[in-house]
């Protein structure tokens, strides 16, 4: 093996017959979108390859999430290589959805649209043409059938149900008061406007029932004779002929198949996956390939480099005082109670079940000099088992004692962390490097984070039920402290971006028509090209990019 390239262990090749027009790779956020929208005018083949498997009860259940996020059938599970501190064990997992919906079908359901001056920031900073705030809002727009109807921020009519007030309890309001009194703007509909606020989250909940993207868009299209679903289809690589992507190679049941394309292969297999499937596909950093045994086919150095995440940290709380048992949802969510709130949920539709683990949200600003909002927070009025790994959200060990939780989110860290293959098959396990507080902003950030959580707690009215603070603890108060504890304690916030990331520079993946440079019919369509920050969670930003790349694609369609 004197080249160092490595044959990957694909097996025998048995071509699939089949004459495609495009060929969606990852059936999940924007995978859907795609395929939806690139099917609907029954003009064009569409072939979807998805990894995962159907949808099942807990998807649909939206506080099924607690199954789902420890089920290795719905989640794929991406060990982080690089460890929190120097000398300590690398012991973090990242999950990913994994089936029809992808990440929408394990999620939190949170529906938040991002601000307009991130979709700005896009085309003015990252050379995104055509992607800024007048065009994602109106993706945004269509996307959504908003409960309060149309608005400047929201939409009637389009497929997703959004509801900002799907479900509340004694807490909540007292919560949204806490914000308040630390100067948030309490507001109906978090997503209504922008700058530092407080409010009731809206989901993406119809009726009790999540919304992911695989009822909301792939079960539409795959009634249609133009359109095929394949479940259980692991992509391997994309094959490249004559400058051109013209193929993929995925694994069925063991067996490996070629997938001709007469068209276009999109991929949409999320920002972690995508940045490898295209490393082993032969496209990246040259050296770096040669390294993994892979022949470099185009280099694109900038694949896998980039990845922005958004850094949470979880602090539960106990409640105190006498009425401390009738304010938590605890009792809901243990014992006896979680059997009444299913009864309840599987007669009514409604009650605490079917919602996502949060109900109230805030956006702020804890650092950043331009005032805009570099943080979001999460509450709920239960707590939970504290474990060594400060597992941010276990919702199957939600602790029966009263409590509180607040998840404090950043949104604009400078960090910037890689990911890249270590060999040429899918199951080598990728060096993931978050990279996580390696400025002297985020490492700020995370000390003001933390300093203001603990305010917003204890501001009035809530402050006079709010007792023990269980993570990081009181007697964590120095900066040094702090800091070293949310090093220690944080979780990655499920919102990758930026992988393959799109602009109009020559070391960009993808160009504003989201086609990768160097070949031709390959463009990719998820979270991978987002190229700035999205200061709020990236479902429904992955869904609206998808929605527009749509269009972009039947545009050049010949
Ligand atoms: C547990 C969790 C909670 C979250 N909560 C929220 C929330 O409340 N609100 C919110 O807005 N966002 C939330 N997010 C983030 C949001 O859901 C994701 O950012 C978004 O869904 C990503 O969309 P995507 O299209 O880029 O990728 P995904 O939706 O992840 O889709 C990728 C798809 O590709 C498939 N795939 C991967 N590799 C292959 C392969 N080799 N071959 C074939 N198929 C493959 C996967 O199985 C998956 O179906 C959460 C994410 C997670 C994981």
């Amino acid at each position: 093996m004197g080249s160092g390239i490595r044959t990957a262990s694909y097996g025998a090749q048995e071509s699939e017959p089949g004459h495609w027009d495009y060929i969606v790779i990852g059936a999940g956020s924007s995978g859907c979108v795609m395929a939806e929208k690139l099917s609907a005018d029954g003009k064009s083949r569409v072939l979807v390859l998805e990894a995962g498997g159907e949808d099942n009860f807990w998807n649909r259940l939206p506080k099924g999430v607690a199954k789902l996020v420890k089920d290795p059938r719905k989640i794929w599970l991406y060990q982080v290589t690089q460890p929190r501190e120097t000398g300590s064990d690398a012991a973090e997992f990242w999950i990913r959805g994994k089936g029809v919906g992808g990440s929408s079908s394990v999620n939190g359901m949170i529906w938040s649209r991002g601000e307009p001056a991130d979709y700005d920031a896009w085309e003015s900073r990252h050379g995104a043409t055509g992607w800024n705030a007048g065009s994602m809002t109106q993706a945004l727009n269509a996307l959504e059938d908003h409960a309060d109807g149309a608005g400047r921020f929201s939409g009637s009519g389009g497929p997703v149900h959004v509801d900002p007030q799907v479900h509340s309890h004694p807490l909540a309001a007292r919560m949204i008061e806490a914000g308040a009194a630390l100067g948030l703007r309490p507001v109906r509909d978090l997503n209504a406007q922008t700058g530092p606020r407080v409010g009731l989250y809206s989901h993406n909940i119809k009726r009790g029932l999540r919304q992911s993207a695989a009822g909301t868009f792939l079960a539409p299209a795959r009634h249609r004779p133009n359109v095929e679903v394949i479940t259980g289809a692991a992509v391997q690589r994309v094959v490249v002929a004559d400058g051109r992507a013209s193929a993929v190679d995925a694994s069925i049941s063991g067996r490996s198949r070629r997938f001709s394309c007469a068209g276009e292969i999109i991929l949409c297999t999320g920002a972690l996956e995508t940045p490898l499937l295209l490393q082993r596909s032969g496209i990246g950093d040259g050296a770096s390939l040669h390294r993994a045994g892979v022949a470099p086919l185009i280099a694109l150095p900038d694949v896998g480099r980039h990845m922005s995440e958004h850094l949470s940290l979880s602090m539960p709380y106990r409640l105190r005082g006498s009425g401390a048992a009738q304010l938590g949802v605890h009792r809901s969510l243990t014992g006896t109670g979680k059997y009444l709130a299913m009864l309840r949920w599987a007669t009514r539709r409604d009650g605490i079940m079917a919602t996502g683990p949060f109900e109230v949200g805030a956006f702020d600003n804890v650092h950043h000099a331009d005032g805009r909002v570099d943080a979001q927070y999460y509450l709920g009025a239960y707590s939970f088992a504290v474990g060594s790994d400060n597992d941010p959200v276990p919702l199957d060990r939600i602790d029966p004692r009263p409590g509180l939780t607040i998840l404090g989110s950043l949104l604009r860290l400078t960090s910037k962390g890689s990911l890249h293959i270590t060999g040429p098959d899918a199951g080598d396990a990728p060096v993931i490097e978050p990279n996580f507080l390696a400025t002297q902003h985020d490492q700020e950030s995370a000390v003001a984070l933390v300093r203001r959580m603990r305010r917003f707690v204890h501001a009035p009215p809530l402050g006079r039920h709010v007792g023990t603070e269980e993570v990081p603890g009181r007697a964590v108060a120095s900066d040094a402290d702090i800091l070293a504890a949310f090093r220690r304690l944080s979780s990655c916030g499920l919102h990758a971006t930026g992988t393959c990331r799109m602009g109009s520079d020559a070391a960009s993946v993808v160009d504003p028509r989201l086609r990768v440079r160097g070949l031709e019919r390959l463009r990719i369509v998820d979270c991978s090209v987002i190229p700035g920050h999205v200061t709020g969670n990236t479902n429904a930003p992955a869904m609206a990019l998808a929605w527009r790349a749509a269009q972009l694609v039947l545009d050049d369609r010949p």
